[in-house]
């Protein structure tokens, strides 16, 4: 994936298809779309009921009827049709005023690193099905960075961790490109297997899945500090609704396992980078990024395992949005070099 200044200059939409959430940023005037990449249709008649966060309140709540489908996976479309009808009715109005206003309409789409040529092609045909004339993918990393206002342009290192609903990407970029990166197949959903699993080993208790984030928001909030909090959920024997007390200790343990693939991550990156490139990021240290860097414990433990410092952006989990964004404004420096005149 190459990208093009000019080209992206031409896009008047910016969208980050993910496996958790679905952004979309129109030129101007900013991020018009944040909602979950959830739709619920019913399953008689193929009507679509609901989508984004109207949706995501039905997931494992609905009769048989009904079905909650996540059309994107791990950053990749899985099904276009579905897909569209989504980004359809997330954006409404807004977008189809733009889209009438101009019939040679221009997107450009975050890809996942390393991203096979059908997920590629995946993403163009739900965007050329919803209107646009063109597409362009940008690689999700260097967008994030971009808006992590990390200086990608420049000879100096910088390194992004990508910390995703499905994957973690790492990636450590120079001039405008990635040098070296890798994708662990760690993100927010392995993590909150991880507490559930937590949850029925030691506790004996069903947590349904949207009791998952909240827990994860006060482990890494103010209360982290409370020895232990209430959880609701259902009895795995008698099936009866029970409230337990958690020791948040063992659930930051629970979660740290599944990170160390992480590290792994990091090092692999940091292996397969030049000397040069390595010394420079001892001082300008590691940018977390992704909804899940909020993950507890994750920042203290890649400062622990790589005595580097360790950043984590302000908007972790738009940053790659708004960095697309900021490209298509133009507010972005040429990330390529033009040949010198001889
Ligand atoms: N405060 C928080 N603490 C911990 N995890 C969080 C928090 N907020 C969001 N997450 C996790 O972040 C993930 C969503 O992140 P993000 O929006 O970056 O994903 P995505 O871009 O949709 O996914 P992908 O990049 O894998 O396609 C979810 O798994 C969610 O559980």
């Amino acid at each position: 994936m190459t990208i093009s200044l000019t080209q992206l200059r031409r896009c008047s939409v910016a969208v980050d298809l993910g496996a958790a959430r679905t952004r979309v940023y129109l030129k101007n005037q900013g991020m018009i779309v944040d909602e979950p990449s959830v739709a619920a249709v019913n399953v008689r008649t193929g009507a679509l009921l609901a989508v984004g966060a109207q949706a995501e309140v039905m997931d494992g709540r609905t009769p048989d009827y009904i079905r909650v489908v996540h059309p994107i996976s791990g950053g990749t479309v899985v099904d276009i049709d579905m897909a569209q009808r989504l980004l359809r009715n997330l954006v409404g109005d807004k977008l189809r005023r733009t889209w009438r206003r101009k019939p040679s309409m221009r997107a450009a789409v975050c890809m996942p690193y390393g991203s096979e040529p059908l997920a590629q092609r995946a993403a163009v045909e739900t965007l050329t099905g919803l209107g646009a004339r063109r597409v362009e993918l940008v690689d999700t990393l260097i967008a994030a960075a971009v808006g992590c206002g990390l200086p990608v342009e420049q000879p100096e290192a910088t390194m992004i961790v990508m910390c995703g609903a499905g994957t973690t990407q790492v990636a450590v970029l120079s001039v405008g490109s990635i040098v070296a990166a890798e994708t662990v197949p760690v993100g927010g959903n392995t993590i909150d297997h991880a507490v559930i699993q937590h949850m029925r080993l030691h506790h004996e208790l069903m947590v349904p899945n949207q009791a998952v984030r909240p827990l994860q928001v006060m482990l890494s909030g103010d209360d982290a500090q409370a020895s232990s909090t209430e959880v609701h959920g259902r009895d795995v024997v008698s099936g009866l609704a029970r409230s337990v007390q958690v020791d948040t200790e063992r659930v930051l343990k629970a979660i740290t396992t599944p990170l160390t693939a992480i590290l792994d991550g990091i090092g692999t990156v940091l292996r397969n980078c030049p000397p040069d490139l390595v010394a420079d990021l001892a001082d300008c240290g590691i940018m977390l990024a992704g909804g899940s860097a909020l993950t507890p414990g994750l920042r203290a433990m890649i400062e622990q395992a790589t005595s580097m410092p360790v950043h984590v952006a302000d908007r972790p989990d738009t940053c790659a949005v708004h960095g697309l964004g900021a490209m298509l404004e133009g507010k972005v420096e040429p990330l390529h070099l033009d040949p010198l005149a001889p």
